[in-house]
């Protein structure tokens, strides 16, 4: 169901408290032909009831002719903003930039952060945004998280459908997601509330085996059964199983580039606002799949890029694999038990 523009700009107003907006402050709100009207209407009532001065920046569209799906996340690395100086300058020059198009996974992204600048993606649906607004408790459960996180050298995953996978750890940096912006040189997401580093390049041993309902994200697909992956020295060797294997293999050949079979980030859920079975519940270009991606308990890993770790693999082709029922272990201590948080993240048992 739909939900008000009141109710919006509500939650608009809760995002940019918690990212600290004061009035004068310049809030730059990032669309394109795709972006959300309701989530732009309401992100410029919200931000100017702050007191912010208030810029769109609309870019045309990039990629749709090369992309074999039109979801913003599954082709990444070139953007708009791709040798586009004006508009580069203007986000700099901002001091939140509002993401109603997807930067995601792009240099120019770097860019605005390296200068301090903080950006803040949204383009789930207004009802997922609402029904995930960004909260303190989520912070301080992704920061806890993240401590334990930032101290492991191994993270290693394991399931009853046959996964058994390593990590190294301690490379990249940790990617702490919970939806909103409160410091310089910040990118975060809405909705969110997970979090993920990189695996240390060329650690990745093993194998990871979907079981039935597991997700391929863009695919926006449950698999039906299941998709065995051989991991060797961080790279996918081979991809075996039934229909869901095939295409996904196929859809992977298409870009033509041997690093798309890379290990990108891992990491687990945190967000109990966030269910399993939304993607069923949603047309397939209606989300981008945040629910599985945040689900608590959840196991997230993906291939392609690490340049927003500041890697430089920047390949377009960026696959997010969200599964259940498994058990992430760093340095030997379960934080996901067969898919259920270990503790809240705020160390009590969850
Ligand atoms: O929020 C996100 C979304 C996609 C992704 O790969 C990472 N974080």
């Amino acid at each position: 169901m739909s939900v008000s523009d009141f109710e919006m700009v509500e939650a608009w107003g809760q995002v940019l408290s918690l990212s600290g907006i004061a009035a004068g402050q310049t809030v730059t709100i990032l669309t394109s032909s795709d972006t959300h009207p309701q989530t732009l209407r309401t992100a410029i009532v919200a931000a100017r009831a702050k007191g912010a001065i208030v810029n769109r920046l609309d870019l045309l569209p990039v990629n749709g002719g090369t992309s074999l799906s039109r979801d913003p996340l599954a082709y990444v690395g070139t953007t708009p903003l791709t040798g586009n100086k004006a508009a580069l300058a203007m986000l700099k020059a901002s001091d939140l930039v509002l993401d109603l198009m997807t930067l995601l996974f792009s240099a120019e992204q770097h860019e605005i952060l390296s200068a301090g600048g903080r950006i803040l993606l949204a383009v789930e649906p207004p009802e997922i945004l609402l029904r995930m607004v960004p909260t303190e408790e989520d912070r301080r459960r992704v920061l806890a998280a993240s401590r334990v996180l930032r101290a492991a050298r191994q993270m290693r995953v394991t399931s009853a459908a046959g996964t058994d996978v390593t990590f190294a750890l301690g490379e990249y940096p940790i990617l702490e997601e919970y939806g909103f912006c409160e410091r310089a040189g910040r990118w975060d997401h809405w909705p969110s509330g997970f979090l993920a580093t990189w695996s240390n390049e060329g650690s990745a041993q093993g194998t990871i085996v979907l079981d039935r309902g597991d997700i391929l994200l863009p695919q926006k697909s449950y698999v039906r059964e299941p998709v065995t992956f051989t991991i060797r020295d961080g790279y996918v060797t081979d991809i075996a199983g039934g229909l869901d294997a095939d295409l996904l293999r196929g859809y992977m050949e298409s870009f033509g580039d041997p690093e798309v079979y890379a290990i990108s980030h891992v990491g687990w859920g945190l967000q109990k606002r966030a269910h399993w079975s939304v993607l069923g519940l949603y047309d397939r270009e209606a989300t981008i799949g945040m629910d599985s991606r945040a689900c608590a308990g959840n196991f997230l890993w993906s291939t392609g890029p690490n340049n927003e770790a500041g890697g430089t693999r920047d390949t377009a082709c960026h696959i997010d694999i969200p599964m259940r029922n498994c058990t992430v272990m760093l340095d030997g201590d379960a934080v996901v038990r067969d898919g259920e948080l270990v503790n809240d993240g705020l160390g009590n048992a969850a």
